[in-house]
């Protein structure tokens, strides 16, 4: 199956240093938008694999975190796409969990809700724990120069990261 796999802060909404806390700091990028409806309706499965420790840090809650999905799937399926699963890693960093990146828990849970291989799927991200959790399952890391992207790019990357400016050119060449 032609499965993307996304990191979801500054590859399809801006990030912030201070989190995004509320919907409405939750702010699209809006060629990203474009670009997963794009695959959707060329038959790619678009999924997403965020963390999200700012539900662990009290920052907000998990109906603060839903709104925005549902605000990510109205807007791209006014496109005529359709976002796939989305999972979330709720943990803060001293939790220990399986699914919290660099850890690759919440790519092998897509993987296994489409009953699919990992090996050479594109995980799109913009920072080395996005890349280090695609190397760990043998996805292809893919960085985009987007949220902390250029910070990520500023320091050595994992041999074979492919480099786009943003997820449009990730659709572009996908869709080439
Ligand atoms: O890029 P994804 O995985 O979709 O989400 C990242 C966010 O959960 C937040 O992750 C935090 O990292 P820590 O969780 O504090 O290490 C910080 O980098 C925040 O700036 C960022 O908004
Ligand atoms: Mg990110
Ligand atoms: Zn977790």
């Amino acid at each position: 199956m032609k499965l993307l796999i996304l990191d979801r802060d500054g590859v399809i909404n801006e990030d912030s240093d201070a989190y995004i806390k509320t919907l409405d700091e939750w702010l699209p990028i809006p060629s990203s938008i474009a670009a997963i409806a794009r695959l959707s309706k060329a038959g790619w499965t678009v999924a997403v694999a965020t963390n999200q420790s700012g539900i662990a840090r009290g920052y907000y809650d998990l109906a603060t975190l839903e709104s925005m999905h549902t605000r990510l799937r109205e807007l791209v399926a006014e496109q005529g796409g359709e976002v796939g699963l989305i999972v979330h890693c709720p943990h803060g960093p001293d939790d220990g969990c399986e699914c919290r990146k660099p850890k690759p828990g919440m790519l092998r849970q897509i993987a296994a809700h489409y009953a699919t291989e990992l090996a050479g799927i594109w995980f799109v991200g913009d920072t080395g724990g996005d890349l280090q959790a695609a190397l760990a399952v043998d996805c292809q890391p893919v960085l985009v120069k987007t949220g902390k992207g250029e910070r990520t790019l500023a320091k050595p990357l994992p041999p074979g990261t492919l480099v786009f400016d943003d997820l449009a050119a990730v659709a572009d060449q996908l869709l080439s």
